[in-house]
């Protein structure tokens, strides 16, 4: 797969670094990691020359690059002063600036001289802060004089050294203080905090340098469109509509009849050949006048249960699992999951609901999605897709699919039925439950980015979207 973005911890980028190391003259990658720095920052200024730049130097080689990458834009005619926060600093990178005109002090830099501009921001002496306090070696969180200096700063544009100071590295987690960056500048590949909420949210716009590391799998990436392409069912050219896949939804309720409807339409999306629906009668009546290319029960490959199904949850799970075929589950119905152990299935817990199904609080998900999915997905024996902002697919052998497609507009009722829908047509398909989960869900998510042009969304919108999505991933060459 061309374009996955795949995303290492810091042992295995330790170990390719050690490997790469023992081959180039010393310093040869910080040198390429302070060259990417430093352009990324005359990109996101516009230039280089005139514009006031503040470093945060910590005691490591994150400093280091900062220091270095400070150098060259004073060269460019940056005015650049470095805030010290340690007692040491990389010597090579503190004489590197000296040398290029930059000033380097242990206390709080002042900015040569006051705004000319009748600027009132909060801080209007720097057009840019590049956080070099720490990286990849860092411990999560920041030492006080680390975080009081992120203070003085706050309101000035803020560039990331290789991963916002103070996130967790290797799980995503935030804990209290850390930096939030509006770039972060990476060197070698991406780190597991980059993809993942919440770390991923303060990183802000991910820019990768690469520094010619040689790197295993990653347990953690990111498909890209071209991914996802290829792992679309395609019709065969003698292909009907049986041989295509059937996927069949059992959701809905006199109560939530819609959860039904959006479901049928999110699995109508083309990318099966049938669509069954099983269920109340109303709901049944409801869905055929939108969709009348949907039929009533008989054989599928693959089922969608559980949104709305209410107090009927249970039995159409089930019924459901007298089929020997894969399964989504959501809503209602995971609360019986149990009975699907050992099928091929995916679940599609929002937080609240993978909370109840782990026995802890919401908030605990939210602040460490990644070890809930993946204990989830092992507990259950499951792929488990969590969603969210960046939804997650976790398989039970510890792979996880990080989603990145999406807009704020689909945090909107019933887009979660339209996602059960699509992967139960891709489940259908042919495709293997961590597949179809993960692209169904950039497939989702870019359909409601297409929807939202137009403005705000509600789900159906999404759902009609969703064709002329995949359309244009099959008509798109393979990259
Ligand atoms: N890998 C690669 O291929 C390449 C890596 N490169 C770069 O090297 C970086 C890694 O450098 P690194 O190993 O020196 O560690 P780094 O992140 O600078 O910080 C460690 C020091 O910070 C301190 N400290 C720790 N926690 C803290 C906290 N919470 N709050 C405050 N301070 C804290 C602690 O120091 P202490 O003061 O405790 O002795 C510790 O020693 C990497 O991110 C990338 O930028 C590129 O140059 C080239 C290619
Ligand atoms: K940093």
């Amino acid at each position: 797969m061309g374009g996955v973005i795949q995303a290492h911890t810091v042992e295995q980028v330790r170990a390719a670094e050690a490997e790469l190391m023992a081959r180039v003259p010393a310093g040869t990658l910080m040198q390429r990691a302070a060259y990417g720095l430093a352009y990324a920052v005359v990109d996101f200024l516009a230039g280089a020359y005139g514009r006031r730049v503040v470093l945060l130097v910590g005691s490591g080689d994150n400093g280091g690059d900062a220091l270095y990458a400070g150098a060259v834009l004073a060269r460019r005619g940056a005015y650049v002063e470095a805030w010290l926060l340690s007692d040491s600093a990389h010597k090579g990178g503190v004489a590197a600036l000296r040398g290029a005109g930059g000033r380097v002090r242990r206390t709080e830099p002042t900015g040569r001289r006051a705004p000319t501009d009748g600027s009132t921001g909060s801080n209007p002496r720097f057009d840019v802060v590049v956080d070099g306090i720490v990286g990849i070696g860092g411990r999560p969180g920041l030492r006080e004089e680390a975080a009081a200096a992120l203070d003085r700063l706050a309101g000035v544009p803020l560039v990331a050294v290789d991963t916002p100071s103070g996130v967790d590295v290797d799980t995503g987690e935030t804990p209290e203080p850390h930096a939030v960056a509006d770039v972060t500048v990476t060197f070698g590949t991406h780190k597991v905090a980059h993809l993942v909420d919440p770390a991923a949210g303060a990183a802000g716009v991910v820019q990768l340098v690469d520094i010619g590391l040689d790197l295993p799998p990653a347990d953690v990436e990111a498909l890209q469109a071209e991914d996802v392409a290829a792992l679309l069912p395609r019709p065969h050219p003698d292909a009907q509509k049986y041989t295509r896949g059937v996927v069949g939804v059992r959701a809905g309720s006199a109560t939530y009849p819609g959860a039904g409807l959006l479901s049928v339409s999110g699995a109508a999306c083309g990318l099966a050949g049938m669509v069954r629906y099983v269920g109340d009668q109303d709901v049944h009546d409801l869905v055929h006048e939108q969709h009348p290319e949907v039929v009533g029960a008989g054989r599928v490959q693959a089922w969608v249960v559980g949104s709305g199904s209410a107090d009927g949850a249970e039995g159409t799970l089930r019924e459901a699992l007298a089929d020997d075929v894969p399964l989504v589950v959501d809503a209602d119905a995971l609360a019986y999951v149990d009975l699907a152990h050992g099928r091929p299935v995916v679940l599609t817990p929002h937080a609240g609901e993978l909370a109840t199904m782990l026995g802890c609080e919401r908030v605990e998900v939210e602040d460490r999605p990644l070890h809930h999915a993946r204990t989830a997905a092992e507990r259950y024996d499951a792929v488990v897709l969590l969603k969210g902002r960046r939804s997650l697919v976790a398989a039970p052998d510890g792979r996880v699919r990080v989603n990145r497609t999406g807009t704020p507009w689909l945090a909107t009722a019933g887009a979660g039925d339209v996602l059960g829908g699509v992967i139960g047509a891709l489940l259908a398909g042919g495709l293997t439950p961590y597949d179809a989960a993960s692209a169904g869900a950039w497939l989702h998510g870019a359909a409601a980015t297409l929807a939202a042009q137009d403005g705000p969304i509600v789900a159906g919108d999404v759902a009609r979207a969703l064709p002329a999505v995949a359309g244009t991933l099959h008509t798109s060459p393979p990259g």
